[in-house]
């Protein structure tokens, strides 16, 4: 079986047709590009949240979307995790709740979901706030409950959307080597939109540059870099 992550898909917009087809190997692969390039249109794609006018999406070997052969997985099918820009964390929900979500709509038994809850949290370094809700979270917090709730279901890629981009920069600066560890730890791909050469710098092991839509550089993040 095929590891790793597959796609070649199209996807109308307004103003120009997203045309992406690449290969993302274990590590982090950066997705980098202009305001509006579609790097949030592809995660949300990837991620089963749109449906790709054309094409096909293959994780691991198994098929997650095939225009020719008419299969879309809803989203809690594909084994996907996905941190939104700005978290999306359900404000009526307690942390624990949050994180325990993905798990119920897996079929997990409740006590096991807690468990497997709780330990997430513990890793995050988080498990004192599993009773707030996400209003009383400082914006690093909230970012590790959304890395907890997407990471708990084991997921076979993670999706990041900015995951820095609405911190300060200190916490921005202690969270980035935060994430560098998790995401080395997580033993999954990791497709990561950024604007932030720092992040693509510290962070990346492959760099897509997209631009209206078209991935129009690829390669190891020195190569991509210093020709941007
Ligand atoms: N649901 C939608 N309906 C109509 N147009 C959309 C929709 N979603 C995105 N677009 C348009 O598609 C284009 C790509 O948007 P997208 O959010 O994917 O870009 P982006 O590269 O993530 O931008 P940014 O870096 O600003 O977040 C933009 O022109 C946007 O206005």
């Amino acid at each position: 079986m095929q590891r790793g992550l597959f796609f070649d898909i199209q996807v109308p917009l307004p103003a120009f047709r997203l045309a992406v087809r690449a290969e993302v190997s274990p590590g982090v692969t950066a997705v980098v590009g202009p305001s509006g390039s579609g790097k949030t249109t592809l995660l949300r794609a990837l991620a089963g949240l749109t449906v790709p006018a054309d094409g096909i999406i293959q994780l691991n070997g198994r098929v997650l979307f095939s225009a020719k052969e008419g299969i879309h997985l809803p989203p809690e099918r594909r084994r996907v995790g996905y941190v939104p820009q700005q978290y999306a964390l359900f404000p009526r929900l307690r942390v624990i709740d949050n994180v325990m979500y993905g798990l119920k709509a897996r079929g997990v038994p409740r006590r096991e979901r807690r468990r497997r809850a709780m330990a997430m949290l513990e890793r995050m370094g988080i498990a004192h706030l599993a009773d707030r809700r996400p209003a009383q979270l400082s914006g690093g917090e909230a970012q590790r409950v959304a890395l907890a709730r997407a990471l708990v279901v084991e997921p076979d890629v993670l999706l990041l959307d900015e995951p820095l981009s609405a911190l300060d920069p200190e916490t921005r600066r202690q969270l980035r080597s935060f994430l560098r560890t998790v995401l080395a730890d997580a033993g999954c791909p990791v497709v990561c939109v950024t604007h932030d050469r720092e992040d693509v710098a510290t962070l990346a092991d492959a760099v897509l540059v997209l631009k209206q839509g078209r991935v129009v550089a690829a390669g190891s993040p020195k190569d991509v870099m210093e020709k941007a």
